[in-house]
């Protein structure tokens, strides 16, 4: 797969390794010290700071808004148990097929 996709995986298997480290020493820890809740609520509050940006259009802004959004949503699958593979492989199953070509086979 791409470097991308190494790059993600390589953070996920990081993240994997700090869910027992200690939350004063590891943000990530502290995360799932507090909970599914809190990290869900994260990932809400950065989506709606990336779409807020986007908005905005200040392109460094929505960089910076998207890593940290991916970034927690990394930190949600990790929670959920979920590898990161698994939606890796789902995007790669989807490739090449349009959206709107899968909207109709599924009769909508
Ligand atoms: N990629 C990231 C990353 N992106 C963002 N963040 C943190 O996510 C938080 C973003 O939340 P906000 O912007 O809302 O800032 P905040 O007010 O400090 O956050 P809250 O107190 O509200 O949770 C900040 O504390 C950032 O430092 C990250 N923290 C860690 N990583 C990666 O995760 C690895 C493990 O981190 P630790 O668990 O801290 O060792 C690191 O080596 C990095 O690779």
């Amino acid at each position: 797969m791409s470097e991308a996709a190494d790059t993600l995986r390589a953070l996920a298997a990081t993240l994997e390794q700090r869910k027992g480290a200690d939350p004063d020493t590891s943000y990530v820890a502290r995360l799932h010290h507090k909970g599914l809740d809190a990290i869900l609520k994260k990932v809400g509050e950065e989506a709606t700071e990336a779409v807020v940006a986007a908005k905005g259009g200040d392109r460094e802004q929505i960089v910076y808004e998207t890593a940290d959004l991916w970034f927690h949503t990394l930190v949600m699958l990790s929670a959920s148990d979920v590898p990161v593979d698994a939606v890796l492989a789902e995007l790669e199953r989807r490739a090449g097929r349009s959206g709107i070509e899968e909207k109709a086979a599924r009769g909508e």
